[in-house]
């Protein structure tokens, strides 16, 4: 008989798609059986902005007390909403493979960011889309809101919101790319570090032993090297600048696929002031010196945990790109641009 693997999650719509795929994947080799357990999370009580909650993680923290508690196996959270420093108790179990990262235009009247009329109102919470909207068109009225993906698509109507910014991954999730008038080029606007990707949380150590061999086995063929990879090294920079998910930083990595025989990770990253007047942008690579085919997931058969930071030779080189971009920011007077400032704690 399958054992069954007990998967927390938010119970917003985006939330349980991205675990409904979890779950799906996760028993998809016949050993599992997915039970699906709603964690009601403070983020979906709070009604104020997100950026005036003054933390980051308000998404996460009663998931993963629930995943402590024994009372679920298996959390599943944004990768974007989820801090960065490492939490005690909990490993990263695999990242899945990311969505494209991209941030959407949702406009009335097929608007894009350069067709926008002067002075139209642009809802965001995000202060990394305000800035980044602003440095491209300093005339937008851009309008703090919050809610769901439903709830901010709604507010673009005649009389509220000309256009509203969000995650091409959450629209695609639910099935709402009709409503994206323009896909925006990460050159204009740096997605935030870990958009589009999912995190599947687990308790520590992580070992085959203590997950037991069947979610072992289904949380190391979920996991997407490539995908893992280019969010280690953009979450690493997010750490080292001590800057959370509410800061003005973008960052986004990927893997390089023309020469498939050399990998190479590149990381681009942006710090800009809050009204988008000042910014600095930088952009790093490293070979992985190994064919992609063989980046597979360095944590199996025993080693699993702790992945938040893990020790394949690749998930090093990841994380040395960001600490690399961090440091070269950093040097260049990022903290004077943007409340950040260099993180001296170790990262393991
Ligand atoms: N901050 C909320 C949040 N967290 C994850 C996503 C979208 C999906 C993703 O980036 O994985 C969203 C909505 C948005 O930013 O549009």
């Amino acid at each position: 008989m399958p054992t069954t693997v007990r998967i927390g999650t938010r119970a917003s719509a985006l939330a349980l798609t991205q675990t409904g795929h979890v779950a799906t994947a996760l028993s998809s080799a016949g050993t599992l059986d997915a039970e699906i357990v709603h964690v009601r999370t403070d983020g979906d009580r709070l009604t104020g902005s997100l950026s005036a909650l003054g933390g980051t993680g308000v998404f996460v923290t009663a998931l993963r007390d629930a995943l402590l508690a024994g009372d679920v196996d298996v959390a599943v959270h944004s990768l974007k909403d989820l801090p960065t420093a490492p939490m005690q108790g909990i490993s990263l179990g695999a990242v899945p493979p990311r969505e494209d990262p991209r941030d959407v235009l949702c406009a009335r009247e097929g608007w894009t960011i350069a067709t926008l009329p002067t002075g139209a109102r642009v809802g965001t919470g995000s202060p990394r889309r305000k800035a980044q909207l602003l440095a491209a068109r300093p005339d937008l009225d851009v309008v703090d809101i919050r809610g769901n993906v439903d709830t901010r698509l709604g507010r673009v109507a005649p009389g509220d919101l000309d256009a509203v910014i969000l995650a091409r991954a959450g629209l695609a999730r639910l099935g709402r790319l009709d409503a994206v008038t323009e896909v925006i080029d990460p050159a204009v606007m740096t997605p935030a570090p870990g958009q589009g990707a999912l995190g599947v949380e687990v308790r520590s150590p992580g070992t085959v032993e203590s997950l037991g061999e069947d979610l072992a086995a289904a949380l190391a063929a979920l996991d997407d090297p490539r995908s893992r990879l280019a969010v280690f090294a953009e979450r690493t920079l997010l750490f080292c600048l001590e800057a959370g998910c509410a800061a003005p930083v973008g960052a986004l990595a990927w893997i390089d696929e023309t020469t498939p025989d050399d990998p190479r990770l590149t990381l681009d990253a942006v710090v800009i002031s809050l009204d988008g007047s000042a910014q600095l942008r930088r952009s790093g690579s490293v070979r992985l010196n190994t064919p992609q085919k063989d980046l597979g997931h360095p944590l199996l058969p025993t080693t699993l945990g702790p992945v938040v930071y893990g020790k394949s030779p690749y998930d090093d080189l990841a994380i040395a790109l960001g600490r690399a971009i961090a440091d070269d920011l950093l040097a260049s007077g990022a903290a004077a641009i943007a409340d950040i400032g260099p993180r001296t704690a170790d990262l393991r």
